[in-house]
């Protein structure tokens, strides 16, 4: 749903039924501990669903071959452990882990900036969903870019709060999603390559600082 409130219209309005949720399960609101609680709540629930009120960030891309150097024709390029956070759908508590991205570089030769796909991921995280969805969505995304690739994977690694603090509570459970378009859905080789470099890049223990 659209919503033509201000942001801080927004934020008095959600606040106002914060306190009443803290009401209704039995605390005191104006206790000094819990004063600003209603705002800050909101302002979080605002800040991980800013997707549901923004646009997607733009994927600017670079033209590979134009400075007469020949690049290797089905490139991969993988983008590995972007951290990132969301929120399940069905409970409205944070799930969190990393998510891969690679994908071959298509016809025209253009390659992503690195930072832009960390920032369409972080994007579509900003919203209640479930992790499926999730790289479905940045995989479609890519595809669907000035990228043109002739292929994506998307590969979510996440921890679910709502299997963790509640519920089953598993503090072990892993859930892993993977999305493939174009030539990684119907190439298994070529899948099994990303899973390859995935595994280079998590045994090259590079880390600065
Ligand atoms: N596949 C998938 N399931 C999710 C995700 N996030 C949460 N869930 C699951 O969604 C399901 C919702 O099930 P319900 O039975 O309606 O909810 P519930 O009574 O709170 O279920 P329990 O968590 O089993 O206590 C649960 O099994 C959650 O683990 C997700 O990203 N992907
Ligand atoms: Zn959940």
């Amino acid at each position: 749903m659209e919503t033509s409130l201000s942001k801080e219209k927004l934020e008095e309005e959600i606040a106002k039924r914060v306190r009443e949720i803290l009401e209704l399960l039995g605390e005191n609101p104006d206790r000094e501990g819990l004063v600003e609680t209603p705002n800050r709540v909101a302002r979080a629930f605002l800040e991980m669903t800013s997707a549901l009120r923004t646009h997607q960030p733009e994927i600017k891309v670079f033209k590979l071959g134009e400075d007469g150097v020949t690049y290797e024709e089905d490139q991969i390029v993988l983008a590995s452990d972007i951290q990132f956070s969301s929120l399940c759908e069905h409970h409205l508590l944070p799930f969190v882990g990393k998510i891969h991205v690679a994908y071959v570089v298509g016809e025209e030769g253009k390659v992503a900036g690195f930072s832009k796909i960390i920032r369409i991921v972080n994007y579509y995280a900003s919203k209640p969903q479930i992790q499926e969805r999730l790289v479905s969505e940045i995989a479609d995304a890519l595809m669907q870019s000035d990228l043109h690739p002739k292929g994506v994977i998307v590969i979510g690694d996440a921890v679910h709060m709502c299997s963790y603090v509640r519920g089953v509570k598993d503090k072990e459970a892993k859930l892993l999603s993977i999305a493939s378009r174009g030539v990684f859905k119907t190439n298994r080789a070529l899948r099994n390559h990303v899973f390859r470099m995935l595994e280079v890049s998590n045994r090259r223990g590079f880390r600065l600082g």
